[in-house]
């Protein structure tokens, strides 16, 4: 039996398509894709009308917390993956930040083998660049590369030792593996819990300054300079942060980064209220960083969008602001957020916004996929780009509920995701 999809507009930017086509998926594999391909499904076949439907290929997330082993309560890999799958991602990586941390070839290995057992998406590891993130003694970065670590991060936490983060990049380069770098300062942030400003001041919120994360994205650069390594800053949310990314990729260093959908929805006046699911890592910033933020993809300094998915208990969240964890639940509200902020705003064409979320995360990790290439797995999200809907809870995947998106209507909705061949969702809804 084949799976068609009929007449959807396809978008492949790695091979600068887009037209009205047909996809035929035979055996996991995206094995035809033309104009009339669908004509000749026979009764056993499987057909997805997709008329006035976008057809991309599967979203890649190179960012994202799915909190097994040790953090169950917030996620798991069954249920983080579930998420993946109703936001239209096919792959994502998650990050070593568990209990224990994901910091040797036994935590890679656990992460794979739970991965086949219960995730309904592709999940990458990300390994840690530090044993147990405590920033004082390299992790096992080649055996962890060897049996399937895709990239290193200590994500979470800012690898302060600058001889350590010199020392992992030329690791990093021998097993050519890229490192993801979480960047703030950690005697700047110290406790502050908001961005440090105009509304930290009002609401009486201990602030995190913008040169915190400034600092240590230029250490970072320029260690990555010196050691002609490839680096990859997370969660980018600064105006100075750009800047210097736009600097060095000019340059010629070897710097990617990377911007989260609340970044680019919301700033720091969102947490007048104190609701804690504004409360983020970095923090929520100013209009004038989410400008540049914008004006950071829109001019190909920042080329990829990944979630930063970081689940807490409704529990924790609940907490005092100053006290509640930080992260957004952003896997199942990132593709419409996304689109509000760039393709209605025209910062980006859709064919470069699904760039940013597919071939480049691909091939920034060397990851399969990214492409709707005759022979390529059959990774592909169907998007309804004029489905309205309202975020709420009804539905809602992740065991992770905090999002400051609630309420909020927003256009353009995935609605169909097929992993390797497989539909996992389909009309908003997994199918089990
Ligand atoms: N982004 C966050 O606010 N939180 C992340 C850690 C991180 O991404 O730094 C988490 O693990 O909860
Ligand atoms: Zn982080
Ligand atoms: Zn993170």
């Amino acid at each position: 039996m084949a799976l068609y999809i009929k007449k959807g507009r396809v978008i492949d930017p790695a091979n600068e398509i887009d037209e009205i086509r047909d996809l035929k998926i035979d055996n996991g594999k995206i094995v035809a894709s033309g104009l009339a391909v669908a004509e000749e499904a026979t009764e056993v076949d499987e057909v997805i009308d997709c008329e006035g439907m976008l057809v991309i290929p599967g979203l890649i997330d190179l960012h994202c917390h799915l909190r097994e082993p040790g953090g169950e309560a917030k996620e798991t890999i069954a249920s983080g993956t579930r998420a993946a799958a109703r936001g239209g991602f096919t792959a994502v990586s998650a990050m070593a930040n568990t209990a224990p941390v994901c910091d040797s070839q036994s935590g890679v290995e656990f992460l794979l083998k739970r991965a086949a057992e219960t995730g309904i998406v592709r999940v990458y590891p990300i390994g840690a660049i530090t044993k147990g993130l405590k920033g004082q003694e390299l992790a096992e970065m080649a055996d962890m590369a060897t049996c399937g670590a895709i990239a290193f991060s200590d994500d979470g936490k800012t690898l302060s030792r600058s001889d350590l983060m010199r020392q992992a990049l030329q690791y990093a380069q021998m097993c050519q593996r890229l490192i993801i770098c979480h960047c703030e300062d950690d005697d700047l942030v110290h406790d502050g819990v908001m961005h440090e400003g105009y509304w930290s001041t009002i609401l009486g919120l201990k602030g995190i300054p913008a040169v915190a994360e400034d600092i240590i994205v230029a250490r970072d650069i320029q260690l990555a300079e010196d050691t002609g390594s490839a680096v990859h800053i997370a969660h980018v949310s600064t105006a100075g942060a750009v800047e210097l990314i736009r600097q060095a990729r000019a340059r010629g260093v070897n710097v990617t980064g990377e911007v989260c959908p609340h970044h680019l929805a919301l700033t720091d006046s969102a947490v007048e209220g104190y609701n804690s699911s504004t409360k983020v890592n970095p923090p929520l910033r100013t209009e004038k960083d989410r400008q540049a933020l914008k004006e950071g993809l829109r001019d190909g300094t920042l080329t990829i969008l990944a979630t930063d998915h970081a689940p807490h208990t409704t529990e924790e969240k609940a907490r005092e602001y100053a006290y509640a964890p930080f992260g957004i639940s952003g896997l199942e509200t990132a593709w419409p957020l996304y689109w509000r902020e760039l393709i209605e705003e025209k910062v980006m064409t859709i064919s470069e916004m699904v760039a940013s979320l597919t071939i480049h995360p691909a091939k920034r990790c060397n990851l399969p996929g990214g492409t709707l290439s005759v022979g390529a797995p059959a990774d592909i999200t169907v998007i309804d780009p004029n489905m309205e809907e309202n975020v709420s809870l009804e539905g809602w995947e992740s065991q992770g509920k905090n999002t400051p998106f609630l309420g909020w209507t927003l256009r353009s909705w995935p609605i169909c995701t097929i992993v390797n061949g497989q539909i996992v969702m389909k009309d908003r809804k997994i199918v089990d």
